[in-house]
């Protein structure tokens, strides 16, 4: 393809955290040309005046929410706002006949009630919101392909359910066993400032927050459902631990048949992710590190049993940011393009 058919994106939100991988990934993307930036207190500045270390990669400016504007130049948009704003800005650029790729939770619930409940918005977008598909490509490649809408996951459920969905699609634990132990980086409170991600009170310490009400069981617990045909409950905690990047989500659950050993769910998880390429099943008694996939797409699976507990346990390493976030929602770009699904996207880490 050449410099002319590249297509045009805009990313709205463009100063956050979402915003300025998606710079990265997309800048370096061979098929992909951004050509707007917008945003809210950010719109007016130059976006080296945002990011200093970027300037000489980006010539843009942070420009206001112009939806015709936008949709007059751009044919994919991402969206990378806090929860609760894309529902109202996706559906006239849908409408426009834009492809829009939405950060936020605000797509990927197929009942907006429970968003409702959860996020604490009324919604009056049901048509968009009918058509917008789970960006899990690991799951749900296929209505990727033809969507025009996707709500890509939140980071702490891709972690988790990359781990859990062998399990559930084939029926192997025993239901309400599952619980779910997440830890998050700092990143993943996004860049506006908040007390508990300081230096001074994250730096040196570690604790969970949101027990038995963060707002990701529901979405866990949504897709989980769906894989496994009928409904499921997690216990799910998340903590916030001293790092910038990466989570390590550690999922335990009652193995239906006790005699299940660790070789039998390394096959069995090889061969659910035989076609991701972005997921790396761990050899015998490898558990995986988040540092392995910080900057990358990738997503480490390590998985152990115990014949004392007849539990197994999964393991799963992911970088927020990228797999969590915005490498997710470019894989999904090149999904619905029809391009080669690694296209943009490292797959290589900074280590140490
Ligand atoms: N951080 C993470 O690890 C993950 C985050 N997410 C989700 O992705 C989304 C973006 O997160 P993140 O990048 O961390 O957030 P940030 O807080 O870093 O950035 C938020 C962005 O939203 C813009 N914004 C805020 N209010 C408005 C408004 N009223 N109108 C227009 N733009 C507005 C800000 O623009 P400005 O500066 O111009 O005001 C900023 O660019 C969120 O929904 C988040 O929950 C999903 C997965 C992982
Ligand atoms: C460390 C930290 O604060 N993490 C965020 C999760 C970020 C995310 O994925 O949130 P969305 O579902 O809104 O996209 C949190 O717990 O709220």
């Amino acid at each position: 393809m050449g410099e002319s058919e590249k297509i045009s994106v805009g990313i709205i939100g463009a100063s956050g955290y979402g915003g300025v991988q998606l710079v990265r990934l997309l800048q370096e993307h061979p098929l992909v040309e951004i050509v707007y930036l917008g945003g809210n207190s950010s719109a007016g500045q130059a976006y080296a005046e945002i990011y200093p270390h970027l300037g000489h990669a980006v010539d843009l400016t942070i420009e206001p929410i112009d939806i015709e504007a936008i949709a007059s130049r751009c044919q994919v948009v991402f969206l990378g706002l806090p929860n609760g704003l894309a529902c109202d800005i996706a559906p006239p650029l849908i409408d426009k006949g834009c492809k829009v790729l939405d950060l936020s939770a605000d797509y990927r619930f197929k009942n907006l009630e429970t968003y409702s409940s959860w996020y604490n918005k009324d919604r009056n977008d049901l048509d968009t919101a009918k058509k917008a598909v789970y960006g899990l490509p690991e799951l749900y490649r296929e209505e990727i392909q033809s969507a025009s809408l996707i709500g890509c996951p939140g980071c702490y459920p891709t972690a988790s359910l990359m781990a859990l969905s062998p399990l559930l699609k084939q029926g192997l634990i025993l239901p309400e066993t599952t619980i779910i132990d997440a830890k998050s980086g700092t990143s993943g409170g996004g860049r506006q400032a908040k007390t508990n991600l300081l230096l001074a009170e994250a730096e040196g310490s570690f604790g969970a927050y949101g027990v038995a009400k963060h707002r990701h069981t529901p979405e866990i617990e949504q897709i989980s459902s769906d894989l496994a045909g009928h409904e499921v409950r997690v216990q799910f905690t998340p903590h916030l631990i001293p790092m910038v990047r990466g989570i390590l989500s550690t999922v335990y659950a009652t193995l239906r048949d006790p005699g299940l050993v660790r070789d039998d769910l390394l096959t069995i998880y090889s061969a659910f992710y035989r076609s991701s390429p972005f997921v790396k099943i761990l050899p015998n008694g490898v558990y995986p590190q988040t540092k392995w996939a910080c900057g990358t797409n990738l997503c480490y699976l390590g998985i152990e049993t115990d014949p004392r507990t007849d539990r197994v346990i999964v393991l799963s390493a992911i970088d927020n940011l990228i797999k969590g976030q915005a490498g997710q929602a470019v894989q999904c770009l090149n999904i619905m393009m029809g391009w080669e699904e690694t296209t943009g996207l490292p797959q290589l880490c900074f280590y140490p």
